[in-house]
C-alpha cells in the first residue's frame, strides 16, 4: 500500500530549524567543534610504534569557521574521515571531557547518532556480489517499489508479506524541514516514483537529504558534489550553507584537490602525502594549486588530434526513438547516429534520460528491443548496421567498452575477490566472471590469446601506478597478498615487451581488486572498458572520484591515440567540461539532451 505523504507546504529555512541566533550563540559557548591534539593517527590494532596513517596532526575546527577536507581519492582523504567517524586511534587522544567532539560534551544523545557522513568518493555495496544493475530499467520488482517518499520514513513501509508496518524507529518527525528540503533540492515531484528509477544525481540529493533528516549535529560529505549538474551544484551548496551558518548540523565537506573551493568555505585541511595542513583558506590555496597543478600537467602537455567526424562508416542510428514508464516520457524523439572516430559529449541536466540513452546502446535498457529496425521504419534503433532485436546481448557487451556510475556500483566485489588482472580481462567479453586460464578467455587463438595479453599490459602501462602515483607517496596502494591462498586464480602471463615489466605493475595486476582504494578501482574498470579496443566506448561519470594525476593520465590516453583509436567512437558523459578529453580543437561534438530531445547531433 503507498502511503500518502505530509501534505506539502512551502517553509522557509528559519520557520524550518530552531533559531539561528539561539543555537549560534549556544555553539559559541562550546565553540570547538574538534579537537585533535598534536597526535599521530594509526588503523586500530597498530602499535604505537607501526606507521601512522597520518603523523603529527593538530587540528581545531571552531563552530564560527566552515572546513573543507581537501585530498586525493586514493585513500588519504577517506582516512581523515575515518579518524573522524572514530575508525582510526589517535594517539595520545584528545583529552576529556570533551574529547574529539568539544560540542558534544553535554549532548544527551549517544554520539554516533550525533556524527554522521555521506561519502559520494567512497560507497562500498553491502555484500560486494554483482547485483542486475539494469533492474532500474524495467518493470519494478515488488521489493523494489520502496518509493523515495518511503524510503525517508521506513517505519511507513508495509512488510512484502504481512502487509502490517514494520517496526522500525522514525527516521525523522520533521516533515516541516523535509518538505523544505525535498522542494529546495527538486525531489518533491520524484517523492512518489520508485528509488531504484531515480537517477544519479537525484539518488545523490536524496542522499543528503535524508541525512539531514536524521538530524546529526556534526555532517560531514565526501564530494557530495560529485554527479550533479550545474544548477544543482549551486542549489546544494546554497542549502549546505545555510544549515552550516544556522550551525545545525556543522558541516564538514571534502573535495578532491582538483575541485573549486566554495566560497563559504572560511578553512582547509589539506591532506598529502601522510601529513594533514590546515589553516585559513587564504594561506592554504597556493600549497592545493602546487599540489594539483604538479599531478595535472601531463594531461595538457599532449597534442591535439583534428578527426574527420564523418569519416567512419554509422556504428550506431537511431531515428526518433522513444522511452516512456507509464505516462512519463523521458525519451520523446532521439534521432543520432554515431560513426566510427567521433567523439561526442552528451550533456544534460540531472534526470534528463543520459543514462537512460545509453542503455538502449547498451541493450541493458528493455524498451531497446520494442524500437523497430527496417531503414524504412519511422523510428528505429540499429547497431553496427543491424536491428538492435537482431543482436544478442552478450555480443553488443563485447563490442561495446563502458563505465557507468551504476556498473561502478555493481561490478563484483566478493571476497576473495577477482584479481585486477582479471577484472581488466572481462573487458574482452564485457562480462563479470574471468574466463581462461589467463583471465582473458576461453577457446582463443594463439595470437589473439597474446594480443590480448598484450593489450593488458599495455592498459595497465598507460593507466596504471606508475602513471598516475606520485613516486614519494606509495602508500595509497594496498601491498600485494603474500599467502598463496590469498592469490590470484588466474595465472598473469608476463608481459612481451621489456617496458612493462616494472615490479609495481606486476603487484598491482595480482592485488584483489575490492581492496584498491576507489580511485584506484575506477581506474581498473576504465582499462577494463577500453582493453579490447571495441568500436564503441562509453565513458558515463568516469572521472568522479578519481585524483588529478589519474584524470590527466587517462585524458593523455585517451588522446595519443593509445587509450581509442580513429577505428573508435566514443561518448563521454559529464557535467564539467573540463572533464571530457577532447575539445573543439580535436573535433569533439557536444550534444544536449532537454526535454526528451536531442539537439546538436547533425544529420539524421
Ligand atoms: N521506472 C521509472 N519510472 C518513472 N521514471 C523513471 C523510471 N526510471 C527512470 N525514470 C526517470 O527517467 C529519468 C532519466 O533518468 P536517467 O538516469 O537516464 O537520467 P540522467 O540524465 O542519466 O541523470 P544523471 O545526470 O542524474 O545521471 C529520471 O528523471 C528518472 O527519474
Amino acid at each position: 500500500m503507498r502511503l500518502a505523504g505530509p501534505p506539502c507546504r512551502i517553509y522557509r529555512l528559519s520557520e524550518t530549524i530552531p533559531s539561528q541566533k539561539a543555537q549560534v550563540r549556544r555553539l559559541n559557548s562550546v565553540s570547538t567543534v574538534l579537537n585533535v591534539p598534536k597526535a599521530d593517527i594509526y588503523r586500530f590494532g597498530d602499535a604505537n610504534r607501526a606507521t601512522p596513517v597520518f603523523h603529527d596532526v593538530e587540528w581545531s575546527i571552531k563552530a564560527t569557521d566552515s572546513w573543507a577536507v581537501v585530498g586525493t581519492g586514493s585513500g588519504e582523504k577517506s582516512s581523515v574521515f575515518d579518524m573522524l567517524m572514530g575508525h582510526l586511534r589517535i594517539h595520545p587522544p584528545p583529552p576529556p571531557p570533551g574529547g574529539l567532539f568539544p560540542f558534544l560534551a553535554n549532548e544527551s544523545r549517544d554520539p554516533h547518532d550525533c556524527v554522521s557522513i555521506v561519502s559520494f568518493a567512497n560507497k562500498r555495496v553491502a555484500g560486494g556480489a554483482f547485483y542486475d544493475y539494469t533492474a532500474r530499467y524495467g518493470a519494478v520488482r515488488e521489493e523494489d517499489r520502496i518509493t523515495l517518499r518511503e524510503s525517508m520514513f521506513p517505519e511507513t513501509i508495509n512488510d512484502l508479506k504481512s502487509q502490517t508496518r514494520i517496526a522500525l524507529e522514525p527516521v525523522s518527525t520533521d516533515h516541516k524541514l523535509f518538505d523544505y528540503l525535498a522542494e529546495r533540492m527538486g525531489l518533491q515531484s520524484l517523492l512518489d516514483l520508485p528509488r531504484i528509477a531515480l537517477s544519479n544525481g537525484q539518488t545523490r540529493r536524496a542522499r543528503i537529504l535524508k541525512a539531514l533528516l536524521a538530524k546529526p549535529r556534526l555532517l560531514l560529505l565526501d564530494e557530495p558534489l560529485t554527479g550533479l549538474d550545474v544548477e544543482n551544484r549551486a542549489t546544494v551548496l546554497a542549502i549546505l550553507h545555510e544549515l552550516h551558518a544556522a550551525c545545525n548540523p556543522h558541516i564538514v565537506i571534502g573535495l578532491r584537490m582538483q575541485d573549486a573551493v566554495p566560497e563559504w568555505v572560511t578553512h582547509l585541511a589539506i591532506v598529502n602525502e601522510g601529513q594533514i595542513k590546515s589553516g585559513p583558506k587564504a594561506q592554504l590555496l597556493a600549497y592545493k594549486t602546487k599540489i594539483q597543478n604538479a599531478t595535472a600537467l601531463r594531461g595538457e602537455q599532449v597534442p591535439h588530434i583534428k578527426l574527420d567526424p564523418n569519416a567512419g562508416e554509422p556504428v550506431v542510428e537511431m531515428k526518433n526513438v522513444c522511452v516512456t514508464y507509464g505516462p512519463r516520457q523521458v525519451l520523446k524523439s532521439i534521432t543520432w547516429t554515431i560513426r566510427k572516430g567521433q567523439r561526442y559529449h552528451l550533456q544534460g541536466t540531472n534526470g534528463s534520460g543520459k543514462t537512460t540513452l545509453l542503455s538502449l546502446l547498451t541493450g541493458d535498457h528493455p524498451q531497446s528491443y520494442t524500437q523497430l529496425g527496417g531503414p524504412s521504419d519511422s523510428r528505429y534503433l540499429r547497431l553496427f548496421g543491424l536491428p538492435r532485436a537482431r543482436l544478442a546481448t552478450p555480443h553488443l557487451q563485447a563490442r561495446i567498452g563502458v563505465v557507468t556510475p551504476e556498473l561502478f556500483d555493481a561490478f563484483p566485489r566478493r571476497a576473495p575477490g577477482m584479481s585486477v588482472w582479471e577484472a581488466i580481462g572481462t573487458g574482452f567479453e564485457g562480462g563479470f566472471v574471468p574466463k581462461g586460464q589467463d583471465g582473458v578467455g576461453i577457446g582463443l587463438s594463439e595470437d589473439e590469446r597474446e594480443w590480448r595479453i598484450r593489450r593488458c599490459w599495455e592498459v595497465l602501462e598507460a593507466l596504471g601506478p606508475t602513471a598516475w602515483r606520485s613516486p614519494s607517496s606509495p602508500t595509497s596502494i594496498p601491498q600485494p597478498p603474500t599467502s598463496s591462498s590469498s592469490s590470484s586464480s588466474s595465472k598473469i602471463p608476463s608481459p612481451s615487451t621489456p617496458s612493462s615489466t616494472s615490479p609495481t605493475l606486476h603487484q598491482f595486476a595480482s592485488l584483489k581488486f575490492p581492496d584498491l582504494p576507489v580511485a584506484a578501482q575506477r581506474m581498473v574498470l576504465l582499462m577494463r572498458a577500453l582493453v579490447a579496443q571495441p568500436p564503441v566506448v562509453l565513458l558515463d561519470e568516469v572521472w568522479s572520484g578519481m585524483d588529478a594525476g589519474m584524470v590527466a593520465a587517462a585524458h593523455a590516453y585517451l588522446r595519443t591515440g593509445g587509450g581509442v583509436g580513429k577505428e573508435q567512437a566514443v561518448v563521454v558523459v559529464t557535467h564539467l567540461e573540463d572533464e571530457v578529453p577532447w575539445d573543439e580543437r580535436d573535433g569533439v561534438v557536444r550534444v544536449l539532451l532537454k526535454d526528451g530531445e536531442l539537439s546538436g547531433a547533425g544529420e539524421v
